[in-house]
């Protein structure tokens, strides 16, 4: 548990202090109702659109990530792992708060960019090249890189022609490739087969190894716990829980267990014992970054 750290430990290679992310969505709600207000429906006239309502995907979270770590964070759907991935990434900005990383974090989601039409080893290329890797180092790497994805003669098929399982093992090839300081995976790993599982999995944990900080996105908190040396869970944009991967996998599937069987009343005492069970995390960055230059991702509290 990450308590009270002042900035800048020589270990850490991700700081998330205090951040909040809001979207501003437009919702039926109030116009379809059939109790809906005259001045919503008047709103909805002037403005010829639905009225918006505040979605608070992270609502205050706060941790820091050191060298060496693996961190899986869990959660139900909606509860803002996405977005504290893409957070972390630099591809959002929070509403309030700050995100510092060390160096530029490489975001591994299931949606990453590559072209359907082009062939898997093409993608690989145009991937490589895209992380910012020479021509020489993409040429170098290809073998490497289409050795980990483990796709056979479909390396040469147009992407399209992939299933998802196969798309998510070309993307964490790629990805991986960089060796990145700093990979945030989100769900790619529970697509893949059971080999494509080990060899990724060693590969995680070589970068790992090599001093590097890894963040996975899972809902299988089974998957969490098998690679994973921390987990954070999160519950409607905020921190539950952040402790060993083991403790807080455990805690989670048996809260998903009783939300799932409709045990509302064991899982709410089960999401109090765990928030009790961690201390909040506080993150300060009390100086002004004081080592290299770093990601821009970061907005005054
Ligand atoms: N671009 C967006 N615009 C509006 N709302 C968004 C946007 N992205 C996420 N949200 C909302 O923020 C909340 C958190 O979403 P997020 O995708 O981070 O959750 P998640 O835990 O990754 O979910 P899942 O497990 O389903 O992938 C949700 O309520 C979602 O509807």
């Amino acid at each position: 548990m990450v308590a009270n750290r002042l900035f800048w430990e020589d270990d850490v290679t991700v700081a998330v202090a205090n951040v909040h992310v809001h979207y501003r969505v437009p919702s039926t709600e109030h116009v379809s109702s059939s109790r809906s207000s005259r001045s919503a429906r008047a709103l909805t006239k002037v403005t010829g659109g639905q009225p918006k309502v505040l979605v608070r995907a992270l609502a205050g979270v706060s941790l820091a990530a050191y060298r060496g770590e693996s961190v899986g964070i869990v959660g139900t759907n909606g509860s803002g792992k996405s977005t504290l991935l893409r957070v972390i990434a630099g591809l959002e900005v929070p509403s309030r708060g700050q995100v510092v990383a060390e160096t530029s974090p490489v975001l591994l989601g299931v949606n990453a960019a590559l072209v359907p039409d082009l062939s898997g080893e093409q993608n690989v290329r145009l991937g490589c090249l895209a992380m910012g890797l020479s021509p020489e180092e993409t040429e170098r790497l290809i073998p490497d890189v289409v050795d980990l994805a483990g796709l056979g003669k479909a390396i040469h098929y147009p992407m399209k022609t992939y299933s998802s399982g196969m798309g998510a093992r070309l993307r964490f090839a790629i990805a991986a490739a960089a060796n990145p300081k700093i990979l945030l995976i989100d769900e790619a790993l529970s697509t893949g087969d059971a080999a494509f599982k080990e060899r990724s999995e060693r590969r995680m944990e070589e970068l790992r190894a090599h001093a590097g900080t890894v963040f996975v996105v899972s809902h299988a908190a089974q998957v969490i716990e098998e690679i994973c040396t921390r987990a954070i869970w999160l519950d409607r944009g905020r921190v539950v829980l952040d402790g060993p991967a083991v403790e807080t996998a455990r805690r989670y599937r048996s809260w998903a267990w009783n939300v799932s069987k409709g045990e509302h009343a064991a899982a709410k005492q089960q999401l109090k014992e765990a928030i009790e069970a961690g201390q909040p995390s506080r993150i300060e960055l009390t100086t002004p970054i004081a080592r290299g230059s770093w990601p821009r991702h970061a907005r005054p509290h």
